[in-house]
C-alpha cells in the first residue's frame, strides 16, 4: 500500500496542490447547472516531478456521493492509475467516485490527458439517451470540439468498460467530449480546468442544437471551415 506521507516532499506538495484545484473545480458543476445532487465528478492527474524515481502515477478524484458543499481538499481521494486508493490521509471508509475506474483507464491510455470530468447534464444526456452525436452546426462547436461531439458505446459502471469506450471513441476524434450512450457526457483536457470547460461547452451546444432542431435540421458546417475555425481557436484565441 502506497502511503502519501512516505512519498518525497515535492510529490506530497504536488498532491496537495492538485487536491485544492480538484476540490475547487467541483463547485463549477452546480454553478454551471451541470449536475443535480452529487451526479458528477472531476479528477486531475498529479504532476510527478521528473526526478521522483519510483513514484507511480497518481490522480485525485472526489469521494463518492459527497455533497458538493462538503467537498474540500482534505477529503479529495488520491488514487493510483489502476484506480486504487492509496493511504492518503482520508478515512479508510471514504471511497473514491464510482467512476474512478473510468477516469483511471483514460489516464492509463491517454498520456496527454491531465483532467477528466463526468456529468449527467440535461441536454447532453438527452442526446446520449438517443445515442446520437451532436452535429457540428455551430462555429462554437468547430472551435471547441473540432467537429461533431461523438457517441460512445453503452457500458456498465464499475470496471474498464466505460473507460475503454471513452478512449476508443475519443482516439478517433478531436473532440474533448464524448456522449456515452444512455449514460451521459465524459470530457477530457490537459488539466481538470480544461475538462470542466469542455463539460460546460458540451452542455451549452447540446442545448442550442436541441432548440435549433425544433424548427428543422440545421446544416452542418463545411469540413474545411470547421478545420479553419478549430485551428484558429486552439492556436490563436485568447491571451
Ligand atoms: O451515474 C453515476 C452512478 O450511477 C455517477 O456518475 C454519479 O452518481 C456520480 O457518482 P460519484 O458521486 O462520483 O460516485
Amino acid at each position: 500500500m502506497i502511503r502519501l506521507s512516505e512519498l518525497p516532499s515535492d510529490v506530497q506538495e504536488s498532491v496537495a496542490r492538485t487536491r485544492e484545484k480538484v476540490a475547487a473545480l467541483h463547485a463549477e458543476l452546480p454553478r454551471n447547472e451541470l449536475v443535480v445532487w452529487t451526479a458528477g465528478n472531476v479528477s486531475e492527474r498529479v504532476q510527478i516531478p521528473p526526478d521522483a524515481d519510483g513514484v507511480p502515477g497518481l490522480f485525485v478524484i472526489k469521494p463518492s456521493g459527497v455533497s458538493y458543499d462538503e467537498l474540500a481538499a482534505e477529503n479529495m481521494v488520491v488514487c493510483t492509475l489502476d484506480g486504487e486508493k492509496i493511504e492518503d490521509g482520508t478515512p479508510d471508509r471514504l471511497r473514491p467516485s464510482s467512476d474512478t475506474a473510468a477516469h483511471a483507464y483514460v489516464y492509463r491510455h491517454m498520456d496527454g490527458v491531465g483532467g477528466v470530468v463526468h456529468t449527467h447534464s440535461t441536454y447532453a444526456t438527452a442526446w446520449a439517451a438517443r445515442s446520437e452525436a451532436i452535429p457540428c452546426v455551430l462555429t462554437m462547436m468547430a472551435d471547441e470540439f473540432g467537429g461533431d461531439i461523438p457517441v460512445g458505446p453503452f457500458a456498465l459502471i464499475g470496471d474498464d468498460s466505460i473507460g475503454r469506450g471513452i478512449v476508443e471513441t475519443l482516439r478517433g476524434s478531436r473532440s474533448p467530449a464524448v456522449l456515452m450512450a444512455q449514460h451521459g457526457p465524459f470530457t477530457i483536457g490537459a488539466d481538470a480546468k480544461a475538462a470542466v470547460k469542455a463539460a460546460v461547452m458540451c452542455e451549452e451546444v447540446a442545448r442550442t442544437v436541441h432548440f435549433a432542431r425544433a424548427y428543422g435540421e440545421p446544416p452542418r458546417i463545411d469540413q474545411e471551415q470547421i478545420d479553419s475555425l478549430f485551428d484558429r481557436y486552439q492556436n490563436v484565441y485568447g491571451q
